[in-house]
C-alpha cells in the first residue's frame, strides 16, 4: 500500500524520565482515507496527532512519509495581531498561491464557514467560535494531502460544523487524507475507513465500524455510460455501489455526504444521469430500495 505518512514502532515521552504517552505505535496513513482517534481523556490523542502532523518528534520510533500537511490544534492562538483576511491571505502565499489568488481563496473559505462578515475585525476580537472557524479555514487554504484535526469541531456552530464535515468528505474524495480526535461520536459517522482507541499507550484498532452505526445514508440512483466505471470519486465517497445493469448504479452515501458524491457524478466526462436522489428519512434505504433501476427512458 502507499501511504502518505508511516509512523513505525514509534514512542514519545516528555523528559527524560517521564512516564510513556505512546509506546510501539504503528500507523500507516494511506491517500484517501479517514481515520478516527478515539480515547480516554489524557491518553495521548493530540500527542499521536502533534507526531503525525510532524510537528513534534518521537522519542523512539520513525516517522515516514512528508505529504503536504494542514494541522487544526486543540487550542487555536486566537489573538495574533491579523485580521481573518489578512491572516489568511498571508498564509495562502505562504503555500504559493498569489497575492490575489491568495486573497480570494481566503475569502471563498471564511464564507464556507460563515465567517464572511468579520473577514477584517482583528482576530483578537472576535469571540471563540469565530476564532475557530479561521483555525479551520487556515487548515484547508492549501488542499492538504494530510488534514490533521484536534477536536476542531468544538465551538464552531451548526452550520460550520456540517460545513467542516463536507470539506472532511471534499479531502478524501480528492485523495488526502484526514486524520481526526472529536468527543462527540456521531462526528463523521459512518465515514471513516479506520478508528483507533489509544489505549495503555498503544493503538487498538476497532473492528466493530466505529462508534455509530452507519448514521443517515441518502440513496441515489445514477446511470453512466453503458459499461462505464464510476467516477474515482463518486467511487471513493459511496458508502454502498450496487451495479444492477451497465452503467446502472444505486449508491448509498452519508446524507453529509450526499452533496460531494452528487458534484463526482455530474462533473464527470461524459457526466452522469442522477435519476433519483432519496435523502434518509429516519431510517438506512432497505433491500427493497436496492432493486434494479428503470430502464433507460422509463420515468423515474
Ligand atoms: N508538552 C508536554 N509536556 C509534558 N507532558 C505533556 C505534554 N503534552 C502532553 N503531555 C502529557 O501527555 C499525556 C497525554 O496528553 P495528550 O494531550 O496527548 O492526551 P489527550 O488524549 O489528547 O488528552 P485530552 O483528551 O484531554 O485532550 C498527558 O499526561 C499530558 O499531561
Amino acid at each position: 500500500m502507499h501511504c502518505a505518512l508511516r509512523l513505525s514502532a514509534v514512542g514519545r515521552r516528555y523528559g527524560i524520565r517521564g512516564p510513556w504517552v505512546l509506546r510501539g505505535v504503528d500507523l500507516a496513513v494511506a491517500p484517501g482515507t479517514l481515520i478516527r482517534i478515539e480515547g480516554a481523556n489524557g491518553t495521548g490523542k493530540s500527542t499521536l496527532l502533534r507526531l503525525l502532523a510532524r510537528l513534534d518528534a518521537p522519542t523512539e520510533g520513525r516517522v515516514t512519509g512528508r505529504p503536504r500537511t494542514a494541522y487544526v490544534p486543540e487550542r487555536f492562538p486566537a489573538a495574533l495581531p491579523f485580521t481573518p483576511l489578512g491572516y489568511l491571505t498571508h498564509l495562502g502565499t505562504v503555500h504559493g498561491l498569489s497575492r490575489a489568488t491568495a486573497r480570494r481563496t481566503a475569502g471563498t473559505w471564511l464564507e464556507r464557514f460563515g465567517a464572511g462578515g468579520y473577514a477584517d475585525t482583528p482576530m483578537a476580537r472576535l469571540s471563540k467560535g469565530s476564532s475557530q472557524k479561521v483555525a479551520v479555514a487556515q487548515s484547508l487554504l492549501g488542499e492538504p494531502e494530510l488534514l490533521v484535526l484536534d477536536e476542531a469541531w468544538t465551538g464552531l456552530d451548526a452550520a460550520a460544523r456540517a460545513e467542516l464535515e463536507r470539506a472532511v468528505a471534499e479531502r478524501t474524495a480528492a485523495g488526502g487524507a484526514v486524520v481526526f480526535v472529536d468527543h462527540d461520536p456521531a462526528r463523521l459517522a459512518g465515514t471513516p475507513d479506520a478508528t483507533y482507541t489509544v489505549l495503555d499507550g498503544g493503538l487498538k484498532p476497532r473492528t466493530d465500524g466505529g462508534s455509530s452505526p452507519a448514521g443517515p445514508l441518502t440513496l441515489i440512483v445514477a446511470r453512466g455510460p453503458a459499461g462505464g466505471a464510476l467516477p474515482p470519486d463518486a467511487a471513493r465517497t459511496g458508502a454502498t455501489a450496487l451495479e444492477t445493469a451497465p452503467g446502472g448504479y444505486r449508491l448509498t452515501v452519508p446524507a453529509s455526504h450526499s452533496d460531494i458524491l452528487l458534484r463526482a457524478l455530474l462533473t464527470a466526462r461524459p457526466p452522469w444521469h442522477v435519476v433519483r436522489v432519496t435523502p434518509p428519512p429516519d431510517r438506512t434505504p432497505a433491500p427493497d430500495d436496492l432493486a434494479p433501476p428503470p430502464e433507460p427512458g422509463s420515468r423515474p
